[in-house]
């Protein structure tokens, strides 16, 4: 039996004349944290796509924790477990930190936002209790001081932090961050690598795409490796640094990554 956390296969994913991807498929052990590199327009962003529900791929293989999911819509995949936030920063900027994480909270509680609204009586406890596991999670990411600031005053990389927490607010088994060291200073990425690993000491797996191969390599415990919607290179981050086509794949496109 797979004990796999994730376990995806024979993706492929067609915009129009473009094959994004080309059997793509990956397997995340519980516990790990798993990057995803590539050159710019390799196909990991439409992959993170698929896995949350999306893109609707063409053909594809998806189950988290030994069952089967089906990626078919967002709301679904958050439910199935799977939290994620994306490239570009997507907070309620008028909202404060506490609000924006009190939003991610709803998909776990069941008077939902509707209740929320009414405020029935157990809607009103509900909403305490939401309340108070927003500002549990800001503390655990480390921005429980500013619980009441409006998420746009925030500073780039608290507004990054901002948002995982967002994300761990669903009780994600797994948080997928689509490049979320993006933007940062080198002072704010160390802080991140922090992070991540106190999330994963918390039980929690993470799948990352990221730029940044330096921060990749000490963090992932795999990583693979796409290049033009296939999946080139799988393994150890040592193994992955010395592959004679993950080196050309990144030599030849000219890029700085
Ligand atoms: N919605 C879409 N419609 C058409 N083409 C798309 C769409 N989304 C992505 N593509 C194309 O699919 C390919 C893969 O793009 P994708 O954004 O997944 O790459 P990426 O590896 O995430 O790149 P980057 O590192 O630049 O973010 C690109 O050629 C892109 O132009």
């Amino acid at each position: 039996m797979s004990t796999a956390l994730l376990n995806i296969s024979g993706v492929n994913k067609r915009f129009g004349g473009l094959q994004a991807l080309t059997d793509v498929g990956i397997r995340i052990e519980k516990g790990q944290i798993y990057g995803l590199i590539g050159p710019n327009g390799a196909g990991k962003t439409t992959f993170f796509n698929v896995i949350t529900g999306l893109y609707q791929p063409d053909s594809g293989s998806f189950e988290l924790a030994g069952k089967p999911y089906s990626p078919s819509a967002p709301h679904q995949v958050a439910k199935a477990g799977i939290a994620r936030t994306f490239q570009n920063i997507r907070l309620f900027g008028e909202m404060t930190a506490l609000e924006n994480v009190m939003v991610g909270r709803h998909v776990r509680t069941r008077q939902g936002v509707i209740g929320a609204i009414l405020r029935h009586k157990a809607a009103r406890l509900e909403e305490a209790a939401i309340r108070a596991k927003a500002q549990e999670l800001l503390d655990f990411v480390g921005i429980g001081q500013f619980a009441n600031r409006t998420a746009r005053y925030l500073s780039y990389g608290d507004q990054r932090r901002l948002e995982i927490a967002r994300a761990l607010a669903t009780d994600p088994t797994l948080l997928a961050l689509d490049e979320p060291a993006a933007g940062m200073n080198a002072t704010e990425k160390l802080a991140l690598r922090e992070l991540l690993v106190k999330i994963q000491g918390a039980g929690i797996t993470i799948l990352l795409i990221e730029h940044d191969v330096k921060l990749m390599m000490g963090l992932c415990d795999r990583i693979s490796v796409l290049e033009y919607g296939k999946l080139i290179a799988e393994g150890l981050p040592a193994e992955i640094q010395k592959n004679k086509a993950v080196i050309e794949a990144y030599l030849g496109t000219g890029s700085s990554h």
